[in-house]
């Protein structure tokens, strides 16, 4: 693959709704967007899901900029990639700076995929044609503010709905919402709210028939949620805790959840994710996509690896229209009936609009071999 040029946009898009967890609030959207040009003129799309302040994770807009710049830019620049599932050892010896690495990564990926005239989810290897997809609602100022945003989502015919926790907002929302849903795929995501000393005040959870509890401990623990897995019988999914196929490897064999949440960000890009995807298959670990409130392009490369066999269970890719009045995309992302139909274009399969990209633009940087 012959580049042209590799260009890094900063990016603010207004949020429709503000989206609270445990780590705080976001009200807007900043963030990087990568494009690759190859020397044909076709440009690859990739998007950084690090956010202005490192509370998700250590990477931040700021960070990721320089790391690309200084660092992942220059290593592309000196490798002949003829295949995006390179980038991976191409990156290895820089640690971590996951999101910087899966946002070019991902450009790459497209740019790949629009080359050979396939469709990401083909070129990864998926096989279905629509994927399902749930929810996911941030934290809410009273339980009963939380059942009408969860009844809102069941109308609208989403698969699943998980709610934010944290300590103060916890077993009486949940209850809440189980007496109006008694039997809604329902699931939790505390953002590594909580200690093992709460194991006792979380282990009521139980109860709800919980799809899962998502991250309860710290985002940098195996063991602990190990011990929390032996203690009750709603399963656990890690997020934050897992950077890597081997962070997987060992958490399963740890016995420290039975469901992963893989995202592309937080595991350094596509083929990060589907070697995650691939062990978890084999260990009989069903996984599911996150979501970090990307725009369209990010959202695109979600449902590209959600068409992979192994992601049975429905991700946070909600409709464009969940945290945006306008998309980077033509067509935005749909959701009917909790089902998103994949694009079979080339690439991510949904064309930016390059107006609507300049007019979210704070600022940019071009860079060339
Ligand atoms: O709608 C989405 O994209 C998912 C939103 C979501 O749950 C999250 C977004 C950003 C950071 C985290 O709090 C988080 C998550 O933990 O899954
Ligand atoms: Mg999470």
């Amino acid at each position: 693959m012959e580049l042209h040029s590799i260009t890094l946009r900063a990016m603010l898009m207004r949020m429709r709704h503000p989206f609270t967890t445990s780590l705080g609030t976001e009200w807007d959207k900043y963030f990087i967007l990568v494009e690759a040009r190859d020397k044909e003129g076709r440009s690859g799309w990739g998007e950084s899901v690090a956010s202005r302040e490192p509370y998700y994770n250590e990477e931040t807009v700021s960070t990721n900029w320089s790391i690309m710049k200084e660092f992942l830019i220059p290593l592309i620049w000196a490798h002949k990639i003829s295949h995006p599932q390179e980038i991976g050892a191409i990156f290895r010896h820089i640690r971590r700076n996951n999101m910087a690495k899966a946002a070019l990564d991902g450009a790459l990926w497209d740019l790949y995929a629009k080359r050979q005239g396939l469709s990401l989810s083909r070129l990864l290897g998926g096989e279905k044609k629509e994927i399902e997809v749930g929810i996911s609602i941030g934290i809410q100022e009273t339980a009963e503010k939380m059942v009408e945003q969860v009844e809102k989502y069941v109308e609208e015919g989403y698969r699943r709905i998980k709610v934010k926790i944290q300590p103060g907002d916890d077993i009486p929302v949940v209850a809440a919402i189980r007496r109006r849903f008694p039997d809604i795929r329902l699931m939790v995501d505390a953002n590594s709210a909580y200690t093992l000393a709460d194991l006792d005040h979380l282990a009521q959870l139980d109860q709800f028939n919980l799809m899962m509890i998502e991250q309860p401990l710290a985002h940098d623990d195996i063991i602990d949620h190990a011990t929390f897995q032996k203690r009750v019988k709603t399963p656990i999914c890690l997020d934050e805790s897992i950077h890597s196929r081997e962070d997987a490897r060992k958490a399963i064999e740890l016995g420290s959840c039975k469901i992963i949440n893989i995202k592309i960000g937080r595991v350094g890009g596509l083929g990060e994710s589907k070697a995650i995807h691939d062990l978890c298959q084999e260990k009989g670990i069903p996984v599911w996509c996150g979501g970090m409130c990307e725009s369209g392009i990010g959202r695109g490369h979600n449902v590209a690896i959600t068409t992979l066999s192994g992601f049975t269970l429905p991700g946070d890719t909600a409709a464009s229209s969940r945290y945006w009045v306008q998309d980077l995309i033509d067509p935005e992302v749909m959701v009917e009936k909790g089902l998103i139909t994949v694009p079979q274009a080339p690439g991510i399969g949904y064309d930016p609009v390059a107006r609507r990209i300049d007019e979210c633009t704070l600022y940019s940087e071009a860079f060339r071999p």
